[in-house]
């Protein structure tokens, strides 16, 4: 199956059978995607725990999903607001937070990994948290572009291994990729390099490509606005390394303008700047 639409999840996860196997659920990377997964995870009564480096971080983390969690609760209890914060305090007290991912998984049915696009950095996390967690305990990554079988390498457990790719932001994104897909960002990531060097060699300010993919093509954001939105050092990691694997291949090759927002530590909406300055 290349990919599931999240009405397809959750109707799986609501099914007496999976719900009764899955009930705790790690997210190993309390970012932009882990925070959301987290959040899905825990809306559909799962016990969440979310880990990430340090608590400062994860102080973040829980701040986002909260009021993330806020504007789903404005729109689902729009008639009724009062019943709104019941809502979210009861998600919330499905999630709680660890620095100490090996502890936690010995408890997990479910680890899912959202940490920097990085095979090394996978292989390594997912090397260490096999040995920790039960044999019953199903790994899966949310990779952007790696593939999973080069990340499943390092654990002995390939057949309880997969990929879930989820969407930015997740709590609105209704697609879930599995492996071997990866359609979406086969050809999103190429188009917004593309829309990189269109800029670089002049043929169009950043402001007016976005506006012209937005009311052009009917597009949400334009291609700066989303790759300030998905963050400039995970889009640099994607096209790195699909440069890496095949370096005569144009739509691959690397962007002199994104390399040097990266250098300069403007990775996007997360840092307050990318392409554009963000509150
Ligand atoms: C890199 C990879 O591996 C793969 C990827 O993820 S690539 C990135 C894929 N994502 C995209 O392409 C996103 C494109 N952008 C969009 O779809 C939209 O701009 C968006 C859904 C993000 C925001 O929508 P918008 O209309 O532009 O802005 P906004 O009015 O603020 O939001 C629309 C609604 O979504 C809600 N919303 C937006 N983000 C939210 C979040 N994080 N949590 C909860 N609700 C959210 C808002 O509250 C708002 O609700 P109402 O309709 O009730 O007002
Ligand atoms: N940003 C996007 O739009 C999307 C990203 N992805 C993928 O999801 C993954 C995460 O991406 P983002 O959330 O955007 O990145 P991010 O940079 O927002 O968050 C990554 C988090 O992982 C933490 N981390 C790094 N190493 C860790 C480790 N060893 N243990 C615990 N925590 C660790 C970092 O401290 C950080 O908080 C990447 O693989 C990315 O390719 C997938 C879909 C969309």
């Amino acid at each position: 199956m290349a990919f599931v639409t999240r009405q397809f999840i959750r109707s799986l996860s609501s099914s007496a059978a999976l719900h009764a196997a899955i009930k705790h659920v790690t997210i190993i990377g309390g970012g932009l995607m882990g925070a959301g997964i987290a959040q899905v995870a825990a809306s559909t009564g799962h016990s969440v725990v979310l880990v990430d480096t340090s608590e400062d971080i994860l102080k973040k983390s829980a701040k986002g999903i909260e009021s993330s969690l806020k504007r789903v609760a404005k729109k689902k209890f729009a008639e009724k607001p009062e019943d709104g914060e019941a809502f979210i305090q009861k998600i919330l007290k499905n999630i709680s937070t660890s620095t100490d991912a090996a502890s936690v998984v010995q408890g997990t049915d479910l680890v899912v990994e959202a940490i920097v696009e990085n095979l090394k950095v996978k292989q390594d996390l997912f090397g260490a948290l096999d040995k920790a967690a039960p044999e019953h305990t199903i790994f899966a990554s949310n990779t952007s572009s790696l593939p999973i079988a080069d990340i499943a390498s390092s654990t002995a457990r390939l057949d309880r291994f997969g990929g879930l790719h989820f969407f930015n932001p997740v709590p609105m994104m209704k697609l879930v990729e599995d492996t071997p897909g990866f359609i979406v960002n086969r050809l999103l990531v190429p188009y917004m390099l593309e829309a990189v060097r269109l800029h670089e060699r002049g043929h169009g300010s950043k402001e007016d490509i976005d506006v012209a993919m937005k009311l052009g093509a009917g597009y949400p954001m334009g291609p700066f606005e989303l790759l300030d939105y998905v963050g400039l050092d995970t889009s640099k990691f994607i096209i790195d390394g699909w440069h890496e694997k095949d370096p005569d291949n144009p739509l691959f090759a690397p962007s002199p303008l994104l390399n040097k927002l990266v250098a300069e530590g403007k990775l996007g909406k997360k840092t307050g700047e990318g392409f554009y300055k963000h509150k």
